[in-house]
């Protein structure tokens, strides 16, 4: 098995591995360790730095080595909740925020922005979105490289091309080992491991039974909820999908789960336990996650596709409320030959969690059986 895409032999003597992916892995880890990366472009190159992942003391050394240059990257999702609009996200001066002042603007809920901002560059919404591979909120501390500048050399560098190189080996998956499981409510399993995509993580399909490959195979694409799935949290109806889900797959004659690793959305369960603050305030799922920096909903489905594919399944019916999954199927080739809604119960605290998807996220879900069902739970 070889899983190592990204490094081959290049001659008898060396191993060549500087290629687009490894070296935005690279910039991933770095930013996680709190170390600056080089974005280059063809004329300029900039540094950026995750606030997220860094102290006060480091953030004041990479102010020292900006020499007061730096400015305060922050998406266009988290501008707009600052009231400031611009589809490639915003930057500060740099000169005179401390890093709780810095921090305060990235991410608190009652910030108030300084007047003077500029729309941020390619550079710097690219290092943003590294910070999300990152798991890592969207706020950069950037700064432009003056030519002759030696002070970031020992900084891993990405090109502006990287990213978008990269992305084709995003559906690039292996199987690491396929093994049956016997599930106490759900019979004979099957748990099958892929590695790949671009953070080479393991990515879990669940066979039920023996789904007939022929004719479309009932398949639910669940996101990891490790408040839900695992602890039984009543914010959310993930447990109760999970569960019913695989119940569905069995009582249709087998089929296949898909345990994608996108905790929170894709956000990470670092940010989604800060969304949960947000929410304790009264802000829905999506303005806290806006607060935060992030989109509505920043999950991807290649791996989905790429372990559809791997298991010789190229038409399915899909067990899902969410309109994104079956367009994200489509996109990637597989047929989508039927839909059938996966439900939990409806609590009072998950109940506005409900009426958001469905409202805010296009969710098909009976929001008269929501809004019967928040009433009912209000008058007690
Ligand atoms: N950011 C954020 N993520 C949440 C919150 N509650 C649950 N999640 C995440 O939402 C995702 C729910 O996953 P799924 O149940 O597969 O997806 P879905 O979009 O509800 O679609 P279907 O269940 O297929 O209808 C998981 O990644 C959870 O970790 C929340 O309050 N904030
Ligand atoms: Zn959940």
């Amino acid at each position: 098995m070889n899983v190592s895409h990204n490094i081959w032999v290049a001659d008898q003597a060396s191993y060549e591995v500087e290629d687009s992916a490894t070296r935005l892995e690279r910039a991933v880890s770095e930013l996680r360790y709190g170390r600056p990366v080089i974005l280059e472009a063809t004329n300029d190159a900039v540094a950026a730095l995750a606030l997220d992942a860094v102290s006060p003391a480091e953030y004041q050394r990479f102010a020292r080595a900006a020499m007061g240059e730096e400015v305060l990257y922050l998406s266009s999702h988290r501008a707009s909740r600052l009231g400031l609009h611009s589809t490639d996200g915003v930057a500060f001066a740099g000169r005179g925020l401390d890093f709780a002042a810095a921090s305060a603007l990235a991410y608190d809920r009652d910030a108030k922005a300084p007047s003077a901002w500029r729309r941020a560059s390619p550079q710097m919404k690219m290092a943003g979105e590294v910070a999300q591979l990152a798991l890592l909120l969207p706020a950069m501390m950037c700064v432009a490289i003056p030519r002759h500048s030696r002070t970031f050399d020992a900084c891993a560098k990405l090109h502006h091309m990287d990213m978008p190189k990269s992305r084709r080996l995003a559906q690039n998956f292996q199987v690491v080992v396929r093994t049956p499981v016997p599930l106490r409510d759900f019979g004979d399993c099957k748990f099958v491991v892929f590695r790949g995509g671009l953070a080479q993580k393991d990515q879990v399909a669940i066979i039920v039974g023996n789904p007939d490959t022929l004719n479309p195979v009932p398949v639910r694409i669940h996101s990891s909820c490790l408040t839900g799935d695992l602890c039984g949290s009543l914010k959310c109806d993930c447990g109760d999908q999970l569960r019913n889900g695989l119940t569905s797959l069995k009582e249709l004659g087998g089929g296949v789960l898909l345990y994608l690793d996108q905790e929170g959305r894709g956000t990470g369960i670092g940010a989604k336990m800060r969304a949960y603050g947000y929410q304790h305030d009264g802000l829905d799922t999506i303005d806290a996650d806006a607060e935060l920096g992030f989109g509505a909903d920043e999950r991807k489905y290649d791996a989905a596709v790429a372990m559809l594919r791997g298991l010789k399944v190229y038409s399915v019916a899909l067990l899902t409320n969410n309109p994104t999954k079956v367009s994200a199927l489509l996109a990637g080739g597989i047929s989508v030959n039927g839909r059938v809604p996966v439900t939990g119960r409806i609590t009072a605290d998950n109940v506005e969690y409900l009426r958001t998807k469905t409202l805010r996220a296009g969710h098909m879900l009976d929001i008269e059986v929501l809004s019967r069902a928040a009433k009912e739970l209000s008058d007690g």
